[in-house]
């Protein structure tokens, strides 16, 4: 049997008087590349802020790599990668001393070659002693997604990572995810919008409305043997008009 690489259990989340989660429940086996999809609001970030040790769910239980998220959240950050939407960085400092910084906090104590390897590794060599406040938006994702892979971790937690990227961006993440995924054997858990992306990337799919999961399958048992744009869009339409 495949050991579920995250899991999530009835969680619940809200935010004063705003439901953000309700009853989720998914598992997530390892060596998986999911896509979370769902409308602005539907509860996404919320679902990775839980599964990274950022946020405390209202209820219910989550775990990680086989840690839970509760208990053990320092043996959960040592496990994961996360690239939020907009990773911030220290804008003065260069690639390399942004990442050692980073790595450095992380516990990371002698993080030269770890920091070369990475570099290497996401196609950024050459720019590591310029300052990260010069670069664009792609550029900044390369280092962001260098700073979470620093671990090499066993789970990858990535939230709308092709926002503003243009389609060179677009393609060289997508490149990337599938070259983590494939040399290392990373869980892949991405939060997106970009149905073109979730075809060509994910081997399976969720659907959140209104913080409710309104469809979990393999990429094949959602849109069928050829993965299109529309197909996928259609199945997204028709997921949500399940009553939950
Ligand atoms: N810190 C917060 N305080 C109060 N309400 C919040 C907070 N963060 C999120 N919410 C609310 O919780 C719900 C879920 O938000 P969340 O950011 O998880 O959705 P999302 O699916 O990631 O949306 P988007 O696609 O716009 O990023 C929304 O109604 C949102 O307004």
């Amino acid at each position: 049997m495949t050991t579920a690489a995250i899991s999530l259990r009835q969680v619940s989340h809200r935010y004063g008087a705003t439901t953000a989660l309700e009853d989720l429940t998914l598992h997530i086996p390892q060596g998986e590349i999911f896509g979370l999809l769902g409308h602005n609001g539907a509860g996404k970030t919320t679902t990775v802020s839980i599964l990274t040790t950022l946020l405390k769910a209202t209820s219910g239980d989550a775990s990680v790599a086989g840690h839970d998220v509760r208990d053990a959240p320092h043996e959960v950050r040592r496990a994961i990668g996360y690239l939020p939407e907009n990773v911030a960085f220290y804008n003065d400092l260069t690639t390399v001393e942004n990442l050692t910084f980073f790595a450095r906090l992380s516990g990371i104590r002698h993080p030269e070659t770890r920091i070369a390897e990475v570099l290497e590794f996401v196609g950024f060599t050459g720019h590591d002693r310029e300052r990260v406040g010069t670069f664009s938006k792609g550029m900044r994702q390369r280092v962001g997604l260098a700073q979470a892979l620093i671990h090499r971790p066993d789970v990858l937690f990535l939230d709308e990572p092709t926002s503003g990227l243009d389609p060179e961006g677009v393609k060289a993440l997508r490149e990337l995810i599938l070259r983590v995924n494939a040399d290392w054997g990373t869980t892949i858990f991405m939060n997106t919008h970009l149905l073109s992306e979730v075809t060509r990337t994910c081997t399976s799919i969720g659907i959140l409305r209104s913080g409710r999961l309104v469809h979990h399958g393999s990429l094949a048992d959602t849109v069928g043997t050829f993965p299109t744009e529309e197909a996928l869009e259609r199945a997204y339409f028709a997921a949500g008009s399940i009553p939950s």
